[in-house]
């Protein structure tokens, strides 16, 4: 099966505030962007992914990320997360009617391929599946098979959320690189032992984070 990928991005002068402690103002903006740098360019590199769209309103972003080979959906004024997604959704299946989506966090910067398949082909055999997040309460991945709709509702416990919305919740050993998403400094701790993309890995050299 040929995944298409949506990928949300807000806009990286407003994202990751939760890493304050780790990364100033002025830093964050980039680390942004080579999360998702990383995170695109893992999905692109997967062999069940056919096609990744990135749902961005930031124009240095859609640059970067089409530069290695994403779509750009314009956001939603609509805003928000969830409709960013559904958004993102809607186009890609106007171009593809039957593939089958899944949304996926931009924050993934360990993310490996070959896990990415693994995780992709797991959510293949049910209508909608997800991937819990390394800390537990969130969801990195949401899935829906060709005949179904996303539904996406990430946001504060969003396990909960997707588990009592249907979706199947994939428990799957070996995939770490795509639970482990970053919103904090012990979180971007866990990535760098992990092991993260090029784009992270330049942006964080500069970054003196205790404890790594
Ligand atoms: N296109 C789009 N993406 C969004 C929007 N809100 C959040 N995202 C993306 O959704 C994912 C999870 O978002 P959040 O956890 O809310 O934000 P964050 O920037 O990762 O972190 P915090 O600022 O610390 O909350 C990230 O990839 C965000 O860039 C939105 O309104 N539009
Ligand atoms: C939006 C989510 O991600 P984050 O952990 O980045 O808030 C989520 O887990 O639903």
């Amino acid at each position: 099966m040929q995944w298409t990928l949506v990928i949300p991005l807000k806009p990286l002068t407003r994202a990751k505030s939760r890493l304050s402690d780790t990364a100033a103002e002025g830093v964050r903006p980039g680390l942004a962007l080579a999360f998702a740098q990383d995170t695109v360019a893992a999905a692109v590199a997967c062999a069940a992914v056919a096609d990744v769209a990135v749902v961005t309103d930031d124009e240095r972003a859609a640059r970067e990320l089409a530069a290695l080979g994403a779509r750009i959906v314009p956001d939603t004024p609509a805003g928000g997360l969830n409709a960013a997604l559904a958004h993102g959704a809607g186009v890609v299946r106007e171009m593809r009617p039957r593939t089958p989506i899944a949304a996926l966090n931009a924050d993934l910067p360990a993310l490996r391929p070959m896990e990415l398949a693994v995780v992709l082909a797991a959510a293949g055999e049910f209508p909608r599946a997800f991937l819990a997040d390394a800390a537990g309460p969130g969801t990195t991945l949401l899935a829906a098979g060709p005949n179904g709709e996303l539904r996406p509702e990430f946001g504060p416990d969003s396990r909960s959320r997707h588990r009592i919305s249907g979706a199947r919740e994939l428990e799957l050993p070996g995939v770490d690189s795509v639970r482990q998403d970053v919103d904090t400094g012990d979180d971007l701790r866990a990535a760098l032992a992990l092991g993260v993309g090029p784009y992270t890995a330049a942006v964080s050299a500069g970054l003196l984070i205790p404890g790594s």
